[in-house]
């Protein structure tokens, strides 16, 4: 019997997608918020995932319009959608499980379409874009702004938030998305569960696990994000780990501190620097990052060592125009 010839490990999509691009792929904008730009009515406990019940075609032509705005990676809406957030809406497992897999074929279906009209065109803009299946945290799904609290509760334990996830996650990731986008994740319990569950469940695409913060230092529980980190730095199933949903402000600052406590990409998209109130259910308006300013951070941002770089709430296909053009001149 011959030697058994060792096979390279191939580079996964992620890898493929950040060596075309140069080493800091775009990552689209805010999209409930695009959502409501377009009309939609999303004041509801579902938010956003409220669309994949009345609306999945506006879905799509929003994942066309950050595609075509240059994003490389569009992040699915399944942000609030969940398995017990549809149960209460009367929906059956079947139905539930179907609107979690419909947001993930919404979205594969707008990448694929955008890549045939654009592929082999003259000048090269775009990459094959990847999809990222959104994962809110448990905060998200409670609707009571907690997701910028960090506050859950006494009786919210490591296995409670474990098996809040897990379902979801299994059948998110059974629809076929190339990568898991854990999303504004405030507290080092949930990054613990997230990371439990990706290894209890082996799962075999690329996680990145975004934080959001209120006070430019910490998680919003207060923890600190090097405690955080270090829980996620043992798993070898998070290749990426980041902030979003934070103001831009914080970013900078940010980036140069996650460089100290971890070795892993980093992944950065604020919102626009609006603050959301939980209670009323609205944005208020504070210190802005117009799409310029977008523009020049981002080429900041990826000097200072981002390696995905996009926008969340109330960000747009023109910020993602503006985030791409700065770092594909960066490249060219
Ligand atoms: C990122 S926040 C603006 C999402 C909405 C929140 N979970 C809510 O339902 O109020
Ligand atoms: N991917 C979600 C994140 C909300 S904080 C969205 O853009 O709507
Ligand atoms: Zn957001």
């Amino acid at each position: 019997m011959g030697l058994e010839k060792e096979v390279p490990p191939q580079p996964t999509l992620l890898e493929d997608l950040l060596a075309k691009a140069g080493g800091c792929a775009v990552i689209d904008g805010g999209f409930a918020t695009q959502l409501e730009t377009h009309g939609a009515s999303i004041n509801d406990p579902l938010w956003s995932a409220l669309c994949l019940i009345k609306d999945p075609d506006l879905i799509k032509k929003v994942h066309l319009e950050y595609l075509e705005a240059g994003a490389d990676i569009i992040v699915t809406s399944s942000y609030q959608a969940t398995l017990p957030g549809f149960l209460s809406r009367g929906l059956s497992v079947e139905e539930a499980e179907s609107l979690l897999k419909k947001s993930v074929r919404l979205a594969v279906e707008a990448r694929d379409e955008f890549w045939d009209t654009v592929k082999g065109s003259p000048g090269d803009e775009y990459n094959r874009g990847l999809v990222a299946a959104s994962i809110g945290s448990y905060g998200a799904y409670l609707a009571d702004g907690s997701e910028y609290s960090g506050w859950y509760g006494e009786d919210v334990t490591l296995e409670k938030l474990k098996d809040f996830h897990r379902r979801r996650l299994q059948v998110l990731v059974e629809a076929g998305p190339d990568l898991l986008a854990f999303e504004t994740i405030p507290n080092k319990l949930e990054a613990q569960a997230c990371v439990e569950l990706l290894e209890e469940e082996e799962i075999g695409i690329p996680s990145w696990i975004c934080f959001s913060s209120v006070d430019g230092q910490n998680a919003p529980s207060g923890e600190s994000f090097k405690d955080c980190l270090d829980v996620i730095n043992k798993s070898s199933r998070v290749p990426a780990v980041g902030i979003n949903c934070a103001p831009p402000q914080f970013v900078e600052n940010l980036i140069s501190k996650f460089q100290e406590w971890t070795q892993k990409l980093i992944v950065v998209y604020p919102n626009s620097g609006e603050v959301w109130d939980g209670r009323a259910k609205r944005w208020l308006p504070s210190a802005c990052f117009g799409d310029d300013k977008f523009e020049l951070c981002a080429k900041r941002w990826h000097k200072l060592g981002a390696s995905l770089i996009g926008g969340c709430c109330r960000t747009t296909p023109a910020t993602v125009t503006g985030i791409s053009k700065a770092l594909k001149e960066r490249s060219s």
